[in-house]
């Protein structure tokens, strides 16, 4: 068996994601539950992109110990000193430089010769070399480059430094044996090639990412890189989870196996489904919610006799469990404090009695608390989600009426403390409530996505909303949860304009 190294980008790629945008905590959480998973490197971030990315790459790389903490940069010296500022207190810090290879990327986007894209890969990873020990390089398009120049780049870049050469597969376009071949080429071409890991990074945009991931490392890749849940830029990454799980479930037929603790798997991806918004669809392999569900009476049969019959991954392996200990209204403080420990969080006392309420407050609404609704109340205390609020809900109305639009009127607290009222309309409930948030809060608001979800099931579930936007032109996103579908979508709304002002805080300190 060979060990794979496991290198996630949820962080960095998986942010790239169109309407994700993660706040400091946010990125925090994630980073230690990846921890937790035992991912081998962790792609925090890309600090010369923004302070706040910044301040979260080094919030993490202060944090993180046991994986090796990532930062991207490009093959400039300022991407470069941002990233080192921002992971030297890491245990494992590792500067990540790219810069694209391919003929139309030189010309069209970098509009650099060949000849100078190897000079700036070669003293820019010197350069890099010079703060730090362990330098990622990534032939940006390597999967659209022409193979002997690809062998020249690296081969320079290794005696420059890098320690891990990455071949990404930026857009999604290569073929399993397209792509294993350009391995087995650097394998058989680059003389110091077995000095450094070499790394897959494969998109998903014909669907393909994972088998390219795959016969890469059966040409020699030694780290997989790709996220959780397959998120990413456009089409997203490859799934890690299946990645590993196709490993375990095929050890028959794959010589291959990583450092991931496979049981972790459900609850990272459920904490990266929450905190990105990026629904996971009921039928994706290993953590969507039909994963191990059978509808069909056959199936049910054969599974009742023998669940191997139509079952090949255990739930249990993933960390999908059902549990047995329900909360209601007449639990108290202990229940409640073993049920954090059990869906895995560490809050202090005083977070963990703010949770408590709210869990009591739920219980008056509803008749079982499920562990989806403690999931969410846990996530929103741990992340600060209503911490650092600028506007708050304090009442609202909205009325339908079938024959005429439906109206609602609003009540908001400013960041000043005064309360301000208004009124407006829709071509639907939740418009008539956005109009009228908009017009109090008097930003320039493009909503650009909303999603709807229920957690839990039956009448009393609760509804949780995801909606992107831009306020000011900035690109936000917001979330929130309640028993009342007009709540959820008004409190989403407040939650993303909110963080508008976070960041401009964030960015003056
Ligand atoms: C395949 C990938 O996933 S790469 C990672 C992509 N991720 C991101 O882009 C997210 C973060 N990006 C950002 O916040 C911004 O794009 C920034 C801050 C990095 C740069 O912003 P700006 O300075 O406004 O530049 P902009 O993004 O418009 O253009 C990119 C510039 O970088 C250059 N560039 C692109 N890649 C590289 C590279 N690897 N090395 C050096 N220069 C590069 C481009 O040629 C262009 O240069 P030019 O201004 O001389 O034409
Ligand atoms: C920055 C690089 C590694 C990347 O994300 C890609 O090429 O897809
Ligand atoms: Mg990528």
């Amino acid at each position: 068996m060979t060990t794979i190294k496991i290198f996630d980008t949820t962080l960095r790629d998986g942010e790239q994601s169109p309407g994700v945008n993660l706040n400091q905590l946010e990125k925090l959480e994630i980073a230690k539950q990846l921890e937790r998973l035992g991912v081998d490197v962790m792609e925090a971030g890309f600090p010369a992109s923004s302070q706040g990315d910044f301040e979260a790459v080094k919030k993490i790389a202060d944090t993180i110990t046991e994986s090796s903490v990532a930062a991207l940069a490009r093959a400039n010296k300022h991407d470069i000193d941002r990233a080192w500022d921002a992971i030297k207190g890491a245990k494992k810090p590792r500067i990540h430089v790219f810069i694209a290879t391919s003929p139309i990327h030189m010309k069209d986007k970098l509009k650099k010769t060949p000849e100078e894209v190897i000079d700036i890969a070669v003293k820019m990873v010197s350069y890099a070399k010079s703060k730090c020990d362990d330098i990622e390089f990534s032939a940006e398009d390597a999967s659209r480059s022409e193979l002997p120049f690809l062998a020249e780049i690296i081969e320079k870049v290794i005696d420059a430094g890098a320690t891990v050469i990455n071949l990404p597969d930026t857009v999604g376009y290569t073929t399993p044996k397209e792509y294993g071949e350009m391995f087995k080429y650097m394998k058989d071409n680059v003389k110091n090639i077995d000095d450094v890991d070499l790394s897959t990074h494969c998109h998903d945009d014909l669907g393909m990412a994972l088998i390219n991931s795959i016969a890469g490392v059966e040409n020699g890749a030694t780290q997989v890189e790709g996220t959780i849940n397959g998120i990413g830029e456009r089409a997203g990454n490859v799934a890690l989870e299946e990645l590993a799980v196709t490993f375990e479930i095929r050890k028959d037929f794959y010589p291959f196996d990583t450092n991931l603790t496979l049981k972790e798997i459900k609850r990272s991806s459920d904490i990266i489904s929450k905190l990105t918004g990026m629904v996971v669809p009921g039928n994706k392999a290993v953590v969507g919610r039909n994963a191990f569900a059978h509808e069909a009476g056959i199936h049910q049969d054969g599974v009742l006799k023998n669940a191997q019959t139509y079952e090949i991954i255990t739930p249990e392996l993933v960390g999908v469990t059902s549990n047995s200990l329900v909360l209601g209204k007449h639990s108290g403080r202990h229940a409640f404090k073993d049920k954090i420990k059990q869906l895995g969080f560490q809050l202090d006392e005083d977070k963990a009695s703010i949770a408590f309420n709210q869990f009591k407050q739920l219980t008056d609404r509803k008749k079982e608390v499920t562990d989806d609704d403690l999931f969410v109340i846990l996530m929103d205390v741990q992340t600060d989600i209503k911490a650092r609020v600028q506007y708050k809900l304090t009442n609202f109305k909205v009325t339908y009426d079938s024959n005429n639009s439906p109206s609602a009127s609003v009540s908001l607290e400013t960041p000043k403390n005064e309360i301000i009222t208004g009124e407006g309309t829709g071509n639907g409930s939740v418009e008539s409530l956005y109009n009228t948030i908009e017009q109090l809060i008097e930003e320039d608001i493009q909503l650009t996505d909303f999603t709807l979800s229920s957690i839990g099931r039956g009448k009393d579930a609760l509804a949780e909303v995801h909606v992107s936007m831009t306020v000011n032109k900035q690109v936000v996103s917001g979330r929130a949860t309640a028993q009342d579908v007009l709540e959820a979508s008004a409190n989403a709304f407040i939650n993303a304009i909110n963080r508008v002002f976070i960041i401009q805080a964030d960015e003056k300190e």
